[in-house]
């Protein structure tokens, strides 16, 4: 699979009468790409990340994620497939606040039907590697943003998806969790995660993705990719 995200004609029209708030879109984002969306607010940038992680569904056009077509699936088969293969990271983290660190890492494992002997390790690698491993018992609301944010990241990879999506994952943080975050950004882009990050901050951009789309009023009125090999 080269294309993790093929969009063909994609459009995204809220009511009937007007232009579509999105699209039609045609690109594709291919393995190990970090693709930022920016643009002002309204130009279509939630909407876009709804439709790639099967939270709406286009109007017209197909949505195909990890070589599958998404916008035809059912709710419960689209429910399944983002556990499997989609990652999802927000601002406000969306941690569980009674559940441990640990635990809320490896629950869309054992949501997945992973047993828990082997989640509990993948949390485990997870944790070593973004640093967090001293709050393996902690709760979340011991936490700073900027480790909760990696908490949130770590329990969106936990799965090993194609697709980790990251919805202003530094605009609840303050300056220093927030370089924090674009800096586990930048190692997962290097390891070769494939990334989509929707932002409104440039610096996160620039610093974070090999490829940015800009969108206004719904369309790509810029696509350009970084120039070094970071
Ligand atoms: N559920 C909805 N019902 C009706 N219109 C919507 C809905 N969601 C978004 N829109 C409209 O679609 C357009 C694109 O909105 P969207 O939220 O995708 O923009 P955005 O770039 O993410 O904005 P922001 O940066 O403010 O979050 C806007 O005109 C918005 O008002």
């Amino acid at each position: 699979m080269h294309q993790v995200i093929e969009l063909e004609g994609v459009a995204k029209r809220y009511d009937s009468a007007g232009a579509p708030a999105l699209g039609p879109l045609t690109f594709s984002v291919a393995r190990g790409e970090a693709l930022a969306v920016t643009g002002p607010s309204g130009s279509g940038k939630s909407t876009l990340l709804n439709l790639v992680a099967g939270l709406d569904k286009p109007t017209d056009g197909a949505v195909i994620v990890a070589g599958r077509r998404i916008d035809q699936l059912s709710e419960h088969a689209l429910a399944r497939f983002r556990r499997e293969h989609i990652g999802m990271a927000f601002q406000f983290f969306n941690l569980l606040d009674d559940l441990t660190v640990t635990d809320n890492i490896q629950l869309p494992a054992q949501l997945t039907g992973t047993s828990r002997r082997k989640a509990a390790a993948r949390a485990g690698e997870l944790m070593e590697m973004l640093g967090i491993q001293k709050h393996a018992r902690a709760y979340p609301g011991r936490l700073s943003g900027g480790e909760r944010q990696r908490v949130a990241v770590a329990r969106a990879l936990v799965n090993r998806p194609a697709l980790l999506l990251a919805d202003e994952p530094t605009g609840a943080l303050d300056t220093a969790s927030g370089h924090d975050v674009r800096n586990l950004l930048m190692d997962l882009h290097r390891a070769g995660q494939t990334i989509v990050l929707v932002t409104h901050d440039l610096t996160l951009a620039e610093a974070c993705a090999s490829r940015t789309i800009h969108l206004v009023d719904g369309h790509v009125a810029l696509d350009t990719y970084a120039q070094a090999v970071r």
